[in-house]
Order: structure tokens, then sequence, then C-alpha cells
């Protein structure tokens, strides 16, 4: 395995030297960014199994979706417009979608999917979306695609992507697969846990920027490093956050696991013996294991021109 192939930005601590010696960049990648989109206004064309899969994701990302498709629709599809829970979320327009003469403008939407049997409508769609300059995703033309879907896994606010970069998308879900193996069941507590004591921090000390805000990503930096992963989730607990933070951002020190006293060490351990001490550092390399693999064939095949 080439270090080469794994993404390396330039880094807070890095060493001066690590500094000098800047990686060669590796053309031919997808920016893999995190969309948000509440109450954004997206447009998915189409009503098929495709377009049931775009609809779950856009829903879960608390989108506005208008979906235009002669029924019957997808069963799940149909589900979610009758179902109030989702019904506000949604406009269906019962009909086809007609490219250029329709009444409904591409520029009127962040987003644009189209999820059809139909190349040459999708391939209108797409000029249609270039002109007015709007991102859009063209399940059946993939080189059309400003953007792809890739195979996820959610866990509470834990959200992993794998992009193949078009070339294999059931192997995507595959390694999707591998990484929900190996990852602990209960990692989101871990996130929620550390998700709290930042929240708690910035309450402490606003603001952006300047010496505190420098102050502020150290402290949280070492003291998510100190924790680690697996320990992280013992600051759901709001006694013993308090504690740290009095404790530690207060003078400017890490506190770790040890240096806790008082009610808060005890009964969070008790807690702790109950739930039971794993090793994630072998899951965790599975999983850096299983990615750098899938990014190794995709350059691979970049480099023999094949991408
Ligand atoms: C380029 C991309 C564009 C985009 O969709 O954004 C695209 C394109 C195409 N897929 C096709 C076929 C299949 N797609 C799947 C499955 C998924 N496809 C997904 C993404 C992507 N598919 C994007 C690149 C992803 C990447 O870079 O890795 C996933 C990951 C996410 C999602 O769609 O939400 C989801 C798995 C999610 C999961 O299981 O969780 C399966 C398997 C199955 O259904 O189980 C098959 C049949 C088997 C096969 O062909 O492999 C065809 C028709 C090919 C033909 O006609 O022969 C095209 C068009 C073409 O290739 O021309
Ligand atoms: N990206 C991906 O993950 C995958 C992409 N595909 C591609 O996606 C396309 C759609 O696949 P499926 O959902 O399986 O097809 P499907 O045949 O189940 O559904 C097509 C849908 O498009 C609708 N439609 C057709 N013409 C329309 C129009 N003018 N306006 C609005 N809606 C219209 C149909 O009513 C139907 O609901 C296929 O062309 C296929 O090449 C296929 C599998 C996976």
């Amino acid at each position: 395995m080439s270090s080469e192939v794994i993404a390396k930005p330039p880094s807070r601590d890095a060493s001066e030297k690590e500094q000098e010696s800047y990686p060669p960049i590796v053309p031919g990648a997808s920016l893999l960014l995190a969309l948000r989109l509440a109450n954004r206004p997206i447009l998915l064309i189409g009503g098929g199994v495709v377009a049931s899969q775009r609809l779950y994701f856009l829903l879960e990302s608390s989108a506005h979706i208008t979906i235009i498709s002669p029924g019957p629709l997808h069963p799940s599809i149909q589900y979610r417009i009758d179902d109030p829970a989702t019904s506000p979320q949604i406009t269906w327009l019962n009909r086809p979608y007609l490219g250029r003469q329709d009444e409904v403008k591409v520029k009127d939407y962040d987003l644009v999917m189209t999820a059809i049997d139909d190349n040459d409508l999708s391939k209108e769609t797409c000029e249609l979306c270039r002109e007015e300059k709007v991102m859009v995703n063209v399940a059946d033309i993939p080189p059309q695609c400003d953007f792809y879907f890739g195979a996820q896994l959610r866990k509470g606010p834990l959200q992993i992507l794998i992009s193949t970069g078009g070339l294999g998308p059931r192997s995507g879900a595959m390694i999707r697969d591998l990484i929900l193996r190996v990852l602990p069941s209960d990692i989101e507590d871990s996130i929620k846990g550390i998700g709290a004591l930042r929240a708690d921090l910035r309450k402490r000390a606003p603001g952006v920027g300047g010496q505190l805000g420098q102050e502020r990503m150290d402290w949280m930096k070492d003291t998510s490093d100190t924790w680690g992963l697996d320990l992280m989730r013992r600051f759901n607990d709001e006694e013993l956050r308090k504690e740290i933070l009095d404790k530690g951002w207060e003078s400017r020190k890490i506190i770790g696991p040890n240096d806790l006293s008082g009610v808060a060490s005890t009964w969070t351990q008790r807690i702790w013996s109950m739930v039971g001490q794993r090793d994630w550092t072998v899951g965790m390399g599975g999983f850096g294991l299983g990615v750098a693999v899938t990014s190794l064939g995709v350059m691979i095949l970049q480099r023999q021109g094949r991408l």
C-alpha cells in the first residue's frame, strides 16, 4: 500500500519538515462534501426505483422535493407522498416532464436529478442545467453528472459515503458493508459525546478566531486525542463535561480519563465497566485499509487512462 494514494492536505500541526514536502496533486477525484439541504428546493424527475432511492436520502436531509413523473409511482415513493410525516416535504406533479418545453424551470431548484429511462430527455435536462448553472445528476449518463451518489451508511450524526468514481457502484456498497462490520455498533454515542463537549466549550468560550479560537481548537484537539474514540461516549455525562471544563479548560490543561475525581469518575466508570472495553484500533485499521484499497484501485485505473 503506497502512502501517496492517501489524501494528505496541510495539517494544523505538521512539523516544518512535513510542511516543506508538499505531496503531488493527483487529479481526477470528486470533491466529497456533506450538503446541508434543509428546506432547499430539489427537482427529482422520474418515479422508478432509482428515484425512490434518491427520494429516501433527500427526505433524510430535510430537503423539499418536487417530483415530476406520471403514476403509478414506485410504491415507496407513493408511501412517502401519502405519509403525513413526509408529505409536506414533497410536491408531486403527476405527468411527464417535458424538458425545455416544461413550465417547471430548472433554475428554480438548487439541485436537479433525473432518474428516467429516456436518454434523450436526460441529455436535454442536463443541457438546461448547464445553461442555468444548476448542478445535476443524470442517473443514466454518468459522464454528464456534476455529482455522483455513493454507497452510504448513517449512524446518527456519523455519515460515511463510498465513491468508486463511477466504476463499480455495487463494489462501493460492498465496501460500505465491510466498514459497517468493523465499526463499533454504538460509535454514534461517542460522536454525540464529543459534540456535547464542544458545545459546552463554545458556551464558555464564544467567538471566532483570534487567540481564544486557537486555544479552543488546541484544547479540543488534545482532549479528543487523549480520550480516544471509544471513551468519548463518556462526554454524554453532563457532570463529567463540567469537571473537565472546570479543571481542564479554565487552566488550559488536558484532563484525561485517569485524572477524574469524585462523583463523575465513580459513576461514569461504573457505567463504563457495564458497557465493557473494546479494542477499536483493530476495527478502525480495517476501515482505513478498506478505503485505501478502493482509492488504490481507482488510482491505478486513472493512471492507466481508463477514468
Ligand atoms: C455513476 C453513478 C451515478 C449516480 O447514480 O449518481 C451510478 C451509475 C449507474 N449505476 C448503474 C447500475 C447499478 N447501480 C447500483 C447501485 C448503486 N449505484 C450507486 C451510485 C452510482 N451509480 C453512481 C456512481 C457510484 C460510485 O462512484 O461508486 C449507489 C452507490 C448509490 C445510489 O444510487 O444511491 C447504489 C448502491 C447503493 C447501495 O446499495 O447502498 C447497482 C446495484 C444495485 O442496485 O444493487 C447497479 C446494477 C449493477 C451494476 O451495474 O453495477 C447504472 C446502470 C448500468 C447499466 O445499465 O448496465 C448506472 C449508469 C451507468 O453506469 O452507465
Ligand atoms: N445511478 C444508479 O444508481 C442507477 C441508475 N440506473 C439508471 O437510472 C435510470 C432509471 O432507472 P430505474 O429507476 O430503475 O427505471 P424505471 O424504469 O424503474 O423508472 C423510470 C421512471 O421514469 C419515469 N419517466 C419516464 N419518462 C419520464 C418523463 N418524461 N418525465 C418524468 N418521468 C418519466 C417513468 O414513469 C418511471 O417512473 C435508468 O435509465 C438506468 O440507466 C439504473 C440503476 C441504478
